[in-house]
């Protein structure tokens, strides 16, 4: 041992857990002579005066088998009849997280209960339809449903942003035939027809030049309705574009989408209606996340970020950048940099990229979010269930190869807020993801990340990457991890553990110099939309400091809600993520009956 630092071996008796094993700090130099994989360190802490010490012995360089091919998908040879045996029922319904859009078929408390039950834990209010009575309306049924069902649910604002729409008030369907000509036009006064469509952009005729293709399909569009069209640009006039229909559609509904490929529309990304909408709504709700629609440039973000600092409690809101066109595209790395989380919105982006290059984005935005330990979402996965009660086949494959691409969720649109089957959609989903996180190598993808952060590493990413692979080697069932910020919960999401990591959240007093407050309820939901984490707010009476007697006591209450819950059970092994004093442990308790 290095002078200066202390060995701990620890003795922690909680009353009813036998301590299976606790060890020690030990110097990084030491790392490369301890056997490796050594059933990992546990401790970081601080001597008087100076942070000394994180061990990080597992998967140092030395003596580590090369890595894999990165595989994302178990290497061992699958039993062909192991695919039929029906699975375990589990206590919850995937570590993949669903966000699903409540609209019209998804709003009654009854349909969000059930939605909750099934799976959804985080609900998005599109704000690209409806008004801010209309989703106050929708968010206390939501209140409602968290209440009766006991299910945490985060709430996410969806911006409308630099969108360009059509608007049909009469809400009559609307026939447009191959071959016909028809007049986009920023007139809103009009009323739409076969030989006319009112447009919410009067920049339209400078954007577009002949030859262009735009889209336009119904709010929410799926991709496999015949009420969307193909329009070719034939002729701009004044402030009018004069488009040859490409396809026969009948347009329905009241809002329509309109996309141009590959053009840059020069509207804001956070528009003054959706100030408007945040400072009111937003405001009010205390909303977990922004979704920030059209995000193009890591400037959309800091703007956002500055605009959200200056509305109370929505300094705490997490930005998750919506990239929707090839310009968002481009900018990836540095919106990444800037944004809480990304949202790959493969409804825009299906139109603004060629079809072949759609997954490959995919692959590769999710992968930089892994790396980045942010939160990854993709949309648009189960169209077809908008009107049946399966999904195709290709559809049940892409959910399974999102999860294995490594999203953390899964957002749903169409689907849940118009579609016929929310509840179903939600559950299928969710199985889906469930079976895919299964067949996930986490041993590669875990190696890939280590390396991948490098070393030195910080102290808490060392202890959370330890806890990850202490978890795994000893089987544990669960990784309970105490935070408050959220911040050693989400690192340890990171290592996409195997089994659900429950997140105590330990409330902290605060005040604004008007009122008292605790903390904790934000950092709770915000990591509802992670995948594998299960937030559980500790009880703010609780003494916040991280004592031993504290700890045990927050532990006790931990365990006994993973017990109710299904997902701890008599002689499982659990891996806790505390800290103790200054130190911060990494522990693995067995528990008996
Ligand atoms: N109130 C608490 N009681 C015990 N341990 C805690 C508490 N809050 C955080 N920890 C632990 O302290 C370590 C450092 O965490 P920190 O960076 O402060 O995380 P967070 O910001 O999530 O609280 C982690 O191991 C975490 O599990
Ligand atoms: C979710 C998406 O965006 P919107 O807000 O238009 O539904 C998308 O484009 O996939
Ligand atoms: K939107
Ligand atoms: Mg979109």
């Amino acid at each position: 041992m290095m002078a200066g630092q202390n060995t701990f071996i620890n003795e922690v008796t909680a009353k009813e857990n036998k301590l299976l094993l606790c060890l020690l700090s030990v110097s990084p130099l030491l790392c490369p002579v301890l056997p490796s994989p050594l059933f990992q360190l546990l401790l970081l802490g601080r001597s008087p005066g100076l942070f000394c010490f994180s061990c990080f012995c597992l998967l140092h360089p030395a003596g580590e088998k090369k890595m894999h091919s990165g595989r994302l998908l178990l290497e061992e040879p699958i039993r062909m009849a192991s695919i039929l045996e029906p699975s375990k029922p589990s206590f919850f319904p995937a570590m993949t997280k669903i966000v699903g859009t409540l609209g019209p078929k998804s709003r009654s408390v009854e349909v969000i209960s059930a939605c909750l039950m099934a799976g959804m834990s985080v609900a998005r209010f599109d704000f690209s339809w409806g008004d801010i009575d209309y989703h106050q309306e929708t968010m206390e049924n939501l209140k409602k449903a968290v209440k009766s069902t006991k299910k945490l649910c985060a709430v996410m604002l969806d911006t409308v942003g630099p969108e360009l729409q059509v608007v049909n008030k009469s809400e009559r369907a609307i026939l447009l035939e191959a071959g016909s000509f028809i007049v986009l036009t920023p007139d809103q006064e009009n009323e739409a027809s076969s030989a006319l469509l009112p447009i919410n952009f009067s920049g339209l005729s400078k954007s577009v030049k002949p030859g262009d293709t735009i889209f336009i399909g119904q709010y929410l569009f799926t991709g496999n309705e015949t009420t969307s069209i193909w329009l070719e640009v034939a002729e701009l006039k004044g402030d009018d574009v004069v488009c040859l229909v490409k396809n026969s559609a009948t347009l329905a509904g009241s809002l329509y989408t309109l996309h141009i490929s590959q053009i840059r529309v020069d509207l804001p990304t956070l528009s003054d209606a959706d100030k408007d909408v945040i400072s009111k709504w937003g405001v009010r709700n205390n909303i977990d996340f922004l979704s920030l629609s059209y995000t193009r440039h890591a400037e959309d973000v800091r703007h956002a970020r500055e605009f959200l600092s200056k509305l109370a409690d929505l300094r705490q809101t997490l930005i998750f950048a919506k990239i929707e066109n090839a310009e968002g595209l481009t900018h990836f790395d540095e919106i990444l940099r800037e944004a809480d989380g990304i949202i790959i919105s493969r409804g825009n982006l299906g139109l603004d990229l060629p079809p072949e290059k759609v997954f490959l984005f995919q692959k590769a935005a999710a992968y930089k979010c892994n790396m980045a330990g942010k939160p990854a979402v993709v949309t648009r996965v189960v169209d077809s269930m908008t009107d049946n009660l399966r999904p195709t086949r290709a559809e049940a494959t892409d959910v399974a190869n999102a999860v294995l691409d490594g999203s953390d969720a899964i957002l749903l649109g169409a689907e849940t807020l118009r579609g016929l089957y929310p509840v179903e959609t939600i559950s299928i989903v969710g199985k889906i993801c469930s079976e895919a996180e299964k067949v996930f190598n986490q041993d590669v993808y875990f190696k890939h990340t280590v390396k991948y952060v490098g070393q030195p590493m910080t102290h808490l990413e060392s202890i959370a990457s330890s806890a990850v692979r202490a978890a795994i080697k000893v089987r544990a069932s669960v990784i309970i991890v105490f935070t408050s910020s959220g911040r050693a919960a989400r690192l340890i999401a990171k290592y996409r553990p195997t089994m659900p990591v429950l997140s105590v959240v330990i409330p902290q007093l605060k005040t604004n110099q008007l009122r008292w407050s605790f903390t904790g309820a934000f950092e709770a939901r915000q990591s509802l939309i992670v995948r594998g984490l299960f937030p559980m707010l500790a009880d703010p009476r609780h003494p916040a400091e991280s004592t031993s007697a504290n700890n045990e006591s927050v532990l006790k209450v931990a365990l006994d809600h993973g017990k109710a819950s299904g997902i701890i059970k008599s002689h499982d092994r659990v891996v806790v993520c505390q800290k103790v004093g200054d130190a911060s442990v990494v522990k693995i308790i067995e528990l008996e009956d």
